[in-house]
């Protein structure tokens, strides 16, 4: 499991409530901030993602939807600082929590990533080592990024499993990759993406490959955890149904283009571009539907 380092060293608590000052309150200052964002592929010279601008106060939730090779994941691989290879943030900005990330060096990145910004993705167990209980595995996270020693780190990967919403998270603790579903498996990337209490969370199609109750589940331990420590999420979907259910603002992206912006109920209801109102009709049979009620459809 990526280890990345650590920002605080609060013990034994998982995951103690922080108060979030009220979203977009002068006290509240962006945990994420993306300015006009370009990233191009510089084996092609050609420019990839054309501009993405937005701002992420804490406990809020920005949803990014487009159809596949829109430029999702590369938006979040540069705001995690982990483009591929010949790929290239080429303009605009990225701040996390008040840092331009421009002039990072592969440490300061490092120090950044699951300490102040973190993420989940798909396939999580991908991410796990098949043949180390997972337990052992989020101890590890939890001894590097907290600095706590190994029987501390221990406990308090059972903590996070408990916070995750994992029963009986003491045995789960001792099972390996394989004897958990695929839901169970995505708690525990989420409890080590939140280990050390960053202050963003990407998820990036994070419930696409779970089944429909499930991915209602972790979407409801995303909220969870955004409402008890002040997190801020950005959720990347190819489903509006996800967004809808999560975000308080939605980018819909295509080919690189933000094609609609702002507050994910005008979106829904008011879209004012053919590629939303085409997703929007894709996805009514997928349970969107119930987001839409007659009195907002009216407006
Ligand atoms: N590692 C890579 N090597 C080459 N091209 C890439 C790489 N990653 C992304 N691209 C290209 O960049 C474009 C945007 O990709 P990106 O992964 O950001 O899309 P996406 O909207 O997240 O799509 P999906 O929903 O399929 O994940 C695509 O044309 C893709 O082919």
């Amino acid at each position: 499991m990526t280890a990345p380092s650590h920002r605080s060293t609060t013990g034994n608590t998982a995951l103690a409530p922080v108060p979030a000052p009220a979203p977009g309150s002068a006290a509240a200052p962006p945990a994420l901030l993306v300015r006009d964002l370009r990233i191009s592929d510089l084996a092609q010279d050609r420019e990839i993602v054309h501009g993405v601008s937005f701002t992420l106060t804490p406990g809020r939730t920005v949803g990014i939807v487009g159809e596949s090779g829109s430029g999702k994941t590369l938006t979040c691989r540069a705001a995690l600082g982990i483009l591929p290879d010949h790929f290239a943030v080429t303009g605009g900005s990225v701040e996390i929590d008040g840092t331009d990330a421009a002039g990072l060096t592969t440490r300061r990145w490092t120090a950044l990533r699951g300490s102040t910004i973190s993420a989940v993705f798909q396939d999580p167990a991908s991410y796990l080592n098949p043949s180390i209980p997972v337990g052992a595995q989020l101890a590890e996270v939890v001894r590097v990024k907290l600095g706590l020693r190994r029987r501390a780190a221990r406990a308090q990967a059972v903590e996070l499993l408990r916070a995750v919403r994992l029963r009986d998270a003491e045995v789960v603790a001792r099972q390996y990759p394989h004897e958990l579903s695929g839901g169970m498996l995505q708690r525990v990337l989420i409890a080590a993406a939140v280990a050390a209490e960053p202050r963003v969370l990407i998820a990036d199609e994070a419930t696409t490959a779970l089944d429909v109750t499930v991915q209602a589940e972790i979407l409801d331990l995303l909220a969870d955890l955004r409402e008890r420590t002040g997190l801020a999420l950005v959720v990347v979907s190819h489903d509006l149904a996800v967004v809808a259910q999560l975000c308080d603002e939605v980018l819909v992206m295509r080919q690189g283009e933000v094609v609609e912006q702002g507050p994910t109920r005008t979106v829904l209801h008011a879209p004012r571009h053919a590629y939303t109102r085409l997703l929007i009709s894709e996805h009514e049979s997928y349970g969107l539907e119930k987001f839409l009620t007659p009195k907002e459809a009216a407006r």
